[in-house]
């Protein structure tokens, strides 16, 4: 039996729970948000859409007790609005909103793995590391999944191929101290030192190219969906699969003593082995610079709690 649980039903829930039930990727569904009436509606609406299909899955809303026995929870939670402010405007009530979900799946008895795509990334996901008190293995975020398979994208399109034939990662911070790892970049096994496909890459040209599409995505839309959820199915069917997938995702990294974009496997064991690729001294540099980064925002967070207290 697949249990999957969702906190957070906007643009990304609930697009998510939609692609889960329409492809027969789960048997039950846990579906949470903080307002009644979203969660209501959309149970409603998938079920109905199950009227269409020959499989079924069961529907549960609003009920945190339910999550004891899921396998994984994604937490979608937040305030896209805030992102036309700046980057990281959700941090303080994305923190806020760790601190009220957290101790309910706790006491739900959950014991699956977590998924967060909230953002910023990496910093909610260690919080909601710390606040659920689960193994770091069992808590990761989709961290720079998604701007790596842009970088990937902008250097396929520059080599006319298509982006199955490039290999590479972003690592740090998604959407912030982003470090596009180019020593880790191959088309078809070849280095972008030497022309590909006769075309000759300026990596900071692919940087910006790589950024473009999210930059068009929110203008035109207001919000990004699609690409993180075919990514988090990808990384779900990892989880309940028997197979591996290496992604880029918001792991707890020793080497930088804390939660960081960084390339590792992931089972249904949740994070596997980190994948330790050789950086450039100004890679790994940039990498840490990221990690202070994201430690100065769970800082933040910690300090906020403390003054609610
Ligand atoms: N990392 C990535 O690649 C990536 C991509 C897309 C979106 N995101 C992030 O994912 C999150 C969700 O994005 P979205 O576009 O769906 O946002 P959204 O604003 O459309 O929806 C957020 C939902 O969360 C709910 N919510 C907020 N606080 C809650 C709480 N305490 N308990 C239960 N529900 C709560 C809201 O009611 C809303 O329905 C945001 O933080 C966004 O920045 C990350």
């Amino acid at each position: 039996m697949r249990k999957i649980g969702i906190i957070g039903l906007g643009h990304v829930g609930r697009l998510l729970a939609h692609d889960l039930v329409t492809t027969d990727k789960v048997d039950q569904l846990v579906l949470i948000d903080q307002d009644d009436d979203l969660a209501v509606g959309l149970k409603a609406d998938l079920e109905n859409a199950q009227t269409a299909l020959m499989t079924s899955t069961t529907i549960t809303i609003q009920d945190y007790a339910a999550l004891k026995n899921a396998d994984i929870l994604i937490t979608a939670f937040g305030d896209s609005q805030l992102l036309k402010e700046h980057q990281m405007a959700e941090l303080t009530r994305n923190g806020q909103a760790v601190e009220e979900i957290a101790p309910r799946v706790k006491q739900s008895g959950f014991s699956g793995i977590v998924l967060n795509i909230s953002d910023p990334n990496e910093a909610i996901t260690a919080y909601l590391q710390q606040q659920l008190a689960l193994p770091p293995k069992q808590v990761v975020g989709i961290g720079t999944t998604i701007d790596t398979m842009r970088m990937r994208q902008a250097v396929a399109k520059a080599a006319q191929l298509s982006s199955q034939n490039v290999s590479g990662f972003v690592y740090g911070q998604h959407d912030g101290e982003k470090v596009f790892a180019w020593s880790t970049v191959t088309v078809n096994g070849q280095n972008l030192e030497k022309s590909i496909n006769g075309h000759h890459l300026d990596q900071n040209k692919l940087g910006i190219n790589a950024d473009l599409d999210n930059w068009y995505t929110l203008n035109g839309l207001g919000y990004n969906a699609s690409a993180v959820v075919v990514w988090t199915i990808q990384i779900i069917s990892a989880i309940l699969g028997s197979g591996e997938l290496s992604v880029p995702l918001a792991i707890y990294q020793p080497q930088y003593e804390g939660y960081v974009s960084f390339p590792t496997l992931i089972n249904r064991n949740g994070q596997g082995n980190p994948l330790l690729l050789n950086l450039y001294p100004v890679e790994e540099a940039a990498v840490k610079t990221a990690a202070n980064a994201i430690q100065q925002q769970i800082a933040i967070l910690q300090q906020g709690g403390e003054e609610n207290d």
